[in-house]
């Protein structure tokens, strides 16, 4: 008696050609940061440390992006020579460093601005308020490690205003990016003025800089101040001096 058994015919050099094609394509598809780069580069917007190219991405390329920044991370942790496959503390630390670069701690650059919802100035208020202080977080461009202080804002509104809160949200927002302090207070006092265009502007920060702190000097004490004031701010003196003695009296200066 014959047996015969049947098995599927396998078409040797048709599969052949279907993985080759398939790594072709895989070793010559462009990463999803070139696509990106590319693209910001064709629109002609710069893309430093501390600019914001959240309107180059969607959020597809955005997970893509983080999933690159991952396979990359795990490079550097091998030349650091830490056994990740092994060691139960840092097998997923490659997927939380790019989940935190990306999502958390440099967002500024890769998600879009929170919405601000401005209102007309109805009572035409033309007097100072001041905001503060506004927990501050960011990370400096040279050592990408945290800085960490307090803003003060001061406002002469013109026509708009907008919800004391979304200031809160834009400092967070622009400081999420690798910083020096000097432009994120630049940074910073241009979204605002952009949004609210008001008569006057003056922004305050202070800060500690861990690349200080922890490595470098380790200087414990040191903390940066630096100041903007635009408008009315700039030219008053005796409006500039009102802010300055508003926000001393709200914990500016205290430490
Ligand atoms: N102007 C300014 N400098 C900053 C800021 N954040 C960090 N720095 C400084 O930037 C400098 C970078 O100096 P480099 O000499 O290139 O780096 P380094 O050899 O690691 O310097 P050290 O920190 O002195 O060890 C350091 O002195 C930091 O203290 C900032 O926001 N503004």
């Amino acid at each position: 008696m014959t047996i015969s058994i049947s098995r599927p015919v396998s078409n040797t050099s048709e599969n052949d050609s279907k993985t080759a094609k398939v790594r072709e394509s895989l070793s010559t598809r462009k990463a999803i940061s070139q696509i990106i780069r590319e693209r910001v580069i064709a629109a002609g917007d710069p893309f430093f440390a501390n600019d914001s190219i959240a309107h180059h991405i969607s959020d597809t390329e955005r997970e893509e992006l983080k999933k690159e920044i991952e396979g990359k991370l795990q490079g550097v942790f091998d030349s650091l020579i830490i056994d990740t496959a092994n060691d139960h503390n840092t097998k997923e630390t490659a997927r939380r460093v790019a989940k935190m670069y990306v999502d958390e701690v440099f967002k500024g650059r890769y998600h879009p601005m929170p919405k601000v919802t401005d209102f007309p100035n109805a009572k035409e208020l033309d007097e100072i308020y001041t905001l503060g202080p506004i927990t501050v977080r960011s990370a400096c461009s040279h050592h990408f490690v945290p800085i960490v202080g307090q803003a003060w804002i001061g406002i002469v509104p013109s026509d708009r205003v907008i919800g004391i809160s979304k200031f809160n949200r834009i400092v967070d927002w622009v400081m999420s990016r690798p910083h020096i302090q000097e432009e994120a207070a630049i940074m910073v006092a241009d979204t605002i003025e952009n949004l609210i265009k008001p008569k006057g502007l003056a922004f305050v920060i202070k800060a500690q800089h861990m690349c200080m702190t922890w490595r470098g000097v380790k200087e414990p004490e040191t903390k940066m101040v630096n100041s903007i004031v635009r408008g009315s701010f700039r030219h008053d003196p005796h409006m500039k001096k009102e802010f300055f003695d508003l926000i001393r009296a709200h914990g500016f200066g205290d430490s």
